[in-house]
């Protein structure tokens, strides 16, 4: 009996040889994406592209079975291609090594596809999907895990809500002056180290820094802490240089050091006034915890109030003594042991150690810039030696405030905002989408009895389908109460005032290095008051001109966030699309004036 005749007798052949002809496009070849993929295989679809942006990390391979430990470093969407192309060799799959957000994929790349499957980590590669979907009429099937709890949601444009119809939570904020002057718990520390200190010395250099202080500074955070905070940031660039220069690297580990741990702290207890009612915290000191001479006197400001913990033979003895002690701890080889095991990850280093870990860390990350290879850092938990540095400095800081510090393994965690990825759940709603996919086929199928799959024009004609609407449903799978895991909700309809699938979207075929923003925004405007176009178009004082021509509305023209046009101004209108960074894949919307009319967003793509 062949492997197909399951799936071929529970879903009829009509819509089992629907599916081998559908093409379908699946975003993410992580942990739901490599689990989807053999599903889909498995159900019947046979016309697959896989695209992922990502290589395989070590640490992918506990759940991503696709890959094997040979894979590392490699494509994520080649390899979980050629792994799975065994499962039946009759399946076309297309790997794409590349960003979802790329020029390349534009409207009518998506239109190529029938549906398409998200399997993504990000709200930024999801939204741009869904923009996508919505602007190519394309079923998009979005989904997510998040430890043991998922969802799976159909979208479908004009039918149900699309992703961006509801806002989402955005990630959890910290005041900056908590950051960067008064931290209390172990994230302030960690979020310090990982988005302040670690960009300040190792990051591009911008100025994004200055701005979070402005607008901290609108928001009505302590003016004079902020002003010194833009003194301190300005005293960085000095010590980021040290990084550079030719003196021996022991310098630089140390100079740093006791500018973050020792002048910095110091000049923030030189404001009294901010440490009325707070513990204030104790300056470090680089060559006396390396020769186990540092101490905090009963008498030093860390431990005044008494909440700081207690002071033990002389030695700050912090909330997580046997912790942060200072300890008699043998310095270890941390070069040596990176990216060894769980074990070191789970030991709490004592405060000696910590001094360690960041002066090799350090140097460890400004070799690497130094050789010229990587002209800037970023944070990333899977990176050894960044996660190394801000362990290190988190800790470091959470010392000098009296809080306890934290594993390698939990500041990974943290610092990463990972919460376990857990394979059965991501098994699950892999199962979950697939049901999914078969239901918007059956939809269809239901409603066109005789043109076989969803193309993206029958997309709209789905739309039509009142069926569509009342059997979709978005599923979710929750751990604990309620008693059941699996729920399910009917879809909503699209919120009127949604921004992204509320907009008529329309598809600009042009030379973007030859077609001026003027010529293009007049050539659609006067297609739309042209005679017979649609009636919606509005009319000069009510009266149409000319032979029932209409007048052309007046609009303001944008691209993402920045306003290229508009009424009373026109110097862009003469420039070029190329020119204005308007080429393939972006998005021109021209918003109505009066604001009676609907936007009308242009999908730029080249001439064939
Ligand atoms: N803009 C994008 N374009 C293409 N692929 C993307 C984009 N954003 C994210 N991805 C891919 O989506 C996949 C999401 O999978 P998953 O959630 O398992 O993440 P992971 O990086 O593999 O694992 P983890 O984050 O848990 O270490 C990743 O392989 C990632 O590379
Ligand atoms: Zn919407």
């Amino acid at each position: 009996m062949p492997r197909s005749a399951h799936a071929l007798a529970i879903l009829g052949p009509a819509l089992y040889s629907q599916l081998r002809t559908t093409r379908v496009l699946v975003v993410g070849a992580g942990g739901i994406g490599c689990e989807l993929l053999k599903n889909i295989i498995l159900t019947g679809f046979e016309d697959i592209t896989l695209l992922d942006l990502d290589t395989i990390d070590l640490s992918n391979l506990n759940r991503q079975f696709l890959f094997r430990k040979k894979d590392v470093k490699q494509s994520k969407a080649m390899v979980a291609a050629r792994t799975a192309s065994s499962f039946n060799p009759a399946c076309k799959i297309t790997p794409i090594y590349a960003n979802i957000k790329e020029e390349d994929f534009d409207i009518s790349w998506f239109k190529g596809f029938q549906l398409v499957l998200n399997a993504l980590d990000n709200l930024e590669a999801r939204r741009h999907v869904n923009r996508m979907c919505m602007a190519a009429k394309v079923p998009l099937i979005e989904s997510g895990t998040a430890g043991y709890l998922g969802q799976v949601q159909p979208l479908l444009k004009d039918e149900t809500e699309c992703f961006d119809c509801l806002p989402k939570p955005t990630p959890k904020t910290f005041p900056v002056c908590t950051i960067r002057s008064t931290p209390s718990t172990p994230i302030h520390c960690i979020v310090w180290a990982k988005s302040y200190l670690f960009p300040q010395l190792f990051g591009e250099q911008d100025d994004s820094g200055e701005a979070e202080l402005d607008a901290a500074a609108a928001q009505g955070e302590n003016a004079t802490e902020i002003a010194n905070l833009r003194k301190e940031a300005a005293a960085f660039s000095v010590v980021r240089a040290s990084l550079f220069s030719e003196d021996s690297e022991l310098h630089a580990a140390e100079m740093i050091f006791q500018k973050i741990f020792n002048e910095d702290i110091k000049r923030l207890l030189s404001m009294s006034d901010m440490w009325k009612t707070r513990r204030p915290p104790v300056p470090l000191d680089y060559q006396s915890i390396l020769a186990d001479t540092f101490s905090v006197s009963s008498k030093s400001p860390g431990t005044t109030n008494g909440s700081a913990g207690s002071t033990v033979l002389g030695k700050r003895k912090a909330p997580h003594a046997d912790a942060v002690s200072n300890g008699e701890q043998k310095s270890e080889n941390f070069e040596q042991q990176s990216g060894a095991g769980g074990l070191r990850d789970q030991k709490q280093l004592g405060l000696k150690d910590n001094v360690l870990l960041f002066g090799d860390s350090l140097n460890r990350l400004a070799a690497r810039m130094k050789s010229g290879k990587e002209p800037s850092l970023s944070f990333d938990k899977d990176d050894d030696d960044t996660l190394d540095f801000v362990t290190a400095t988190a800790n470091l800081r959470a010392f000098a405030y009296g809080i306890v510090g934290k594993t390698r393994w939990q500041v990974k965690e943290m610092a990463g905002n990972i919460i376990p990825a857990i394979a059965t759940t991501n098994a699950v709603i892999s199962g979950l989408i697939v049901l999914q996919a078969l239901h918007m086929l059956r939809l269809q199928h239901q409603d066109t009895a005789s043109p076989p799959a969803f193309t993206a024009a029958s997309a709209t004609t789905a739309s039509s389908n009142p069926l569509a609407a009342k059997t979709l449903r978005n599923v979710h799978l929750t751990n604990g109460k309620p008693a059941v895991p699996l729920g399910s909700y009917f879809t909503c309809p699209p919120n009127p005032d949604c921004a992204v699938c509320r907009e008529t979207y329309v598809e600009v075929l042009c030379d973007p290095e030859q077609l001026t923003l003027g010529a293009l925004v007049d050539a659609v405007l006067e297609a739309e008051a042209a005679p017979g176009a649609s009636d919606s178009a509005p009319e000069t004082n009510g009266e149409s001109v000319d032979g029932g021509e209409k007048a052309k509305r007046e609009v303001t023209i944008y691209e993402e966030g920045r306003i290229l046009a508009d009424p009373d101004w026109d110097e862009n209108l003469s420039r070029t699309l190329a020119d204005l960074k308007c080429g393939r894949g972006k998005f021109v919307t021209l918003a109505d004036e009066d604001e009676v009319l609907g936007n009308l967003v242009l999908c730029i793509g080249l001439l064939p």
